[in-house]
């Protein structure tokens, strides 16, 4: 091809799909709000390279073909599954023609309000923490499974520290073993097994992660960096759940700043603060299992 390589792919972005289940005996609504991206390759170089479009699935098709599967899906179903279904849907309709896809997508964290205790049938609030997932499907069939979270916000106003960190001529930072800790979490995780049910996965894994930042509701756990607690929390992951078999999190330290004014005689005593956005320390860190090597003898 005229001494180049192209890669290329081709889809629909950001697609937003409300899809209602109405239950046929019970008076409960299920309801979710996603949002899919589909990516296609295909063999469609001529249309790149001679304007032959006569083997593309057109983008607005793929649009409609996300609706057609929302439809078609009448049981209640995961993000995760959904993404499956997209995703093999392309491979099965177009063997010929389609030889893999890549579906991104979100939900919004609808979640049933509870009034006086009592579960609603068809009201929902936002909650925090949007579930996502990414759907990878080769050629073979073969299907690579992602979930994760983001804008999980979490802050605790005590039992966090940073101390004995590197000192040189442009460090300021005192040592402290008493400030506030927050961040805005995102979080992927890869399954090595399918899991009984993502959604609820999603959920344990979500509950996992925050008990473990929080630690117990009297006294918490003792933070001494976001180093620490990312990791306690990525291993409190693999250990609870097998069919995990790495953890990415992303945890920016989002400072809140002493606030003193030495000429009205207000001194910072862990009280009053000023909150900020940016900058802010950006943490990260992926777990994953070590591989066993097996000697055969
Ligand atoms: O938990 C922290 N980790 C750091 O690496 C760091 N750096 C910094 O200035 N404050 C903090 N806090």
């Amino acid at each position: 091809m005229e001494g180049f390589a192209l890669q290329h792919q081709h889809g629909k972005a950001k697609v937003r799909v409300g899809r209602l289940w109405r239950g046929a005996t019970s008076q409960e609504h299920r309801f979710v709000e996603w949002n899919v991206s589909v990516s296609i390759t295909s063999f469609v170089l001529p249309a790149f390279t001679d304007g032959d479009n006569s083997k593309i699935v057109a983008t607005d098709s793929i649009k409609n073909t996300i609706y057609y599967l929302a439809k078609q899906c009448t049981e209640e179903l995961s993000l995760e599954d959904f993404g499956v279904v997209v995703g093999q849907h392309f491979l099965r309709t177009y063997p010929k023609i389609v030889t893999g896809a890549k579906v991104i997508l979100s939900q919004k964290p609808w979640e049933r309000v509870v009034v006086d205790g009592v579960e609603h049938n068809h009201g929902f609030k936002l909650g925090s923490g949007k579930h996502t997932a990414e759907v990878i499907i080769g050629s073979n069939g073969c299907v690579k499974v992602t979930s994760g979270i983001t804008d999980l916000s979490l802050l605790k106003t005590t039992q966090s520290g940073f101390e004995k960190f590197v000192r040189d001529q442009f460090t300021i930072l005192p040592d402290t073993d008493e400030r506030m800790l927050a961040s805005t979490i995102t979080g992927v995780w890869s399954y090595s097994g399918k899991p009984a049910n993502y959604q609820r996965s999603w959920e344990a894994v979500k509950k996992v992660l925050m008990d473990t930042f929080f630690g117990s509701p009297p006294t918490g756990v003792y933070s001494p960096s976001v180093q620490h607690t990312l990791y306690q929390m990525a291993k409190a992951v693999l250990v609870r759940f097998p069919e995990i078999e790495n953890i990415h999190l992303n945890m920016p330290n989002i400072h809140f700043l002493p606030v003193n004014l030495p000429t009205v005689g207000v001194k910072f005593e862990n009280d009053v603060f000023l909150p900020t956005d940016e900058p802010h320390g950006s943490i990260e860190a992926k777990l994953s299992r070590m591989e066993i090597f097996q000697c055969k003898l």
